[in-house]
């Protein structure tokens, strides 16, 4: 199974980039992670927040195939443990599914339209962080994940 992450933009803070990075360089140990930052908007001052949400949905659902598991990561989403994401990665490894597609919305979060083409939403936590953020909370979990599938011992450090 491979596993595709994308999100609204690059990643613009160095203190990110550098954790970003670690976990993505230790994930390479259990899965096909591919990242996809979709292009930054230019002139969005001229743009409503619903306007610029709908240029990014466009953006965000040229990305994804008919058959792609689409996650997003969603403050309003079902909130699970890392046992449980675990347990959800998991399932979806041995099920018939060839890629989990994970998004990050942008500053404003996500259009109806990608809403609409969701499988399921999670929550990283009731409250809400930055789009720029949520990305290295996300490549840690989903780390945490995969060595609690693998029984090693990251997760009870
Ligand atoms: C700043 S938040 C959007 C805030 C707000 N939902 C809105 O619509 O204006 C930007 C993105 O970060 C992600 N995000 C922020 N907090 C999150 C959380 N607690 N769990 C999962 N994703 C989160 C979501 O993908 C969200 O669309």
């Amino acid at each position: 199974m491979k596993i595709t992450f994308i999100t609204v933009g690059k990643t613009v803070d160095s203190y990110l980039k550098t954790g970003i990075d670690i976990y993505v360089s230790r994930l390479k140990h259990y899965t096909k992670l591919q990242i996809i930052e979709i292009g930054e908007l230019k002139n969005t001052k001229t743009l409503t927040r619903d306007q610029q949400k709908t240029k990014e949905a466009e953006l965000i659902l040229k990305k994804i195939s008919p058959l792609d598991h689409v996650i997003l990561l969603d403050e309003n989403g079902t909130e699970l443990t890392s046992q449980q994401f675990s347990a959800y990665i998991n399932k979806k490894a041995i099920s018939s599914t060839s890629n989990l597609v994970f998004i990050v919305g942008g500053p404003y979060g996500f259009d109806t339209t990608v809403y609409q083409r969701a499988n399921d939403k999670i929550s990283l936590s009731a409250m809400t962080f930055s789009h720029q953020m949520v990305r290295l909370f996300f490549v840690e979990q989903l780390y945490r994940a995969f060595t609690i599938i693998k029984g090693e011992p990251y997760h009870h450090e």
